[in-house]
């Protein structure tokens, strides 16, 4: 397994494998992660896959947790503190002063654009795409009574909820999932909205939620993915993960992250996208929204699978002149 992952990679001169030192439990491959449930899970899957590929102990592997701002600020919208890189600027940090070996991080909560050194170019096979509809009284969208208070801090759902239903009452909502259910049992809000890729990766059975269809709100660029970061110049990195990337995964991300890229977005502005392959053709969809609900520009198309960044970009541009200046200035 280990030769044919690496011979294509690697060393393309012949057909031999270079030669890579594996870790062991005496010199551990780090890999560093957040320290939330979900976080930790998707770390113990980047583990159990490179052990599997490699034949290695778990032990061979050390989960390194890095405290990251975005964690520790629980009181106020993410939006006012300043974004994305509160959740990964601690994380890369460590990749680049080399105490750990590689980070795993949700694709979602990613910048499109890395420090310099960095590399993020591996990802594991996609979990479900969609967002859930959690409630404790309520079955979906359309049983949420006229004026029903709905929790989310996500801008991307507020928009999306009140160009549905703009009678709504959309109020923030922060914590892991225990604690939105708590809010959602004291009678904060009726309902609230959760990645399903979350509860699935975190075995939350018992949380009543119902997937939301991605024509009814489209998910976020990325969601559902976890993405694996390295350093540049680490070719023992880059074979490991070589050997675990998901072609697939990266095919469709290629595509929706040009788009973001294109609308040069962050979390503070409220866009939906989403890349399916279905045979040798990619479908995107891709939308940007007013946060106040009163518009949304979507678009639709479908190529081959190598012109999905061009796609992405294409459509970005098409999106961005219907919008005109001022589209993102309601917050
Ligand atoms: N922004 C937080 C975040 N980042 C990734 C996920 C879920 C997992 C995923 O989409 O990969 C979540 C929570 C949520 O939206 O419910």
């Amino acid at each position: 397994m280990l030769s044919r992952q690496l011979s294509g990679q690697i060393d393309t001169s012949n057909n031999r494998a270079m030669n890579i030192a594996l870790p062991t439990p005496a010199s551990p491959f780090n890999i560093g992660t957040r320290g939330s449930p979900l976080a930790l899970a998707q770390a113990h899957e980047t583990r159990a896959r490179l052990m599997a590929e490699f034949d290695l102990p778990e032990d061979a592997f050390a989960i390194v947790v890095i405290k990251v701002m975005g964690d520790a600020i629980q009181d106020r919208a993410l939006k006012d503190i300043g974004g994305k890189g509160l959740f990964t600027r601690e994380i890369e940090e460590a990749l680049l002063d080399g105490s750990i070996d590689i980070a795993v991080h949700s694709m979602k909560d990613m910048p499109v654009d890395q420090p310099g050194g960095l590399l993020l170019d591996t990802y594991l096979p996609r979990e479900d795409v969609r967002d859930a509809f959690v409630s404790l009284t309520a079955k979906g969208l359309d049983d949420l009574d006229q004026g029903a208070t709905v929790g989310t801090s996500s801008l991307r759902r507020r928009s999306q909820l009140l160009v549905r239903r703009p009678d709504l009452n959309v109020v923030e909502f922060r914590g892991n999932v225990q604690t939105r259910l708590m809010k959602l049992g004291n009678g904060v809000a009726e309902a609230t909205f959760l990645a399903m890729a979350g509860l699935n990766r975190l075995n939350m059975t018992d949380v009543p939620r119902s997937a939301i269809a991605p024509e009814d709100m489209l998910p976020a660029i990325a969601q559902g993915a976890i993405g694996i970061e390295r350093r540049a110049d680490d070719t023992r990195a880059a074979a490991m993960l070589e050997a675990i990337h998901h072609g697939p995964t990266g095919q469709r991300l290629a595509a929706e992250r040009s788009f973001l890229a294109h609308l040069d977005g962050s979390c503070e502005t409220p866009i939906g996208g989403l890349a399916d392959l279905d045979g040798g053709s990619l479908r995107l969809r891709g939308e940007i929204l007013r946060t106040d609900g009163s518009q949304v520009l979507a678009d639709d198309m479908t190529g081959a699978i190598a012109d999905g960044a061009e796609m992405g970009r294409e459509m970005a541009i098409k999106l961005l002149a219907q919008a005109g200046p001022g589209f993102f200035d309601h917050m």
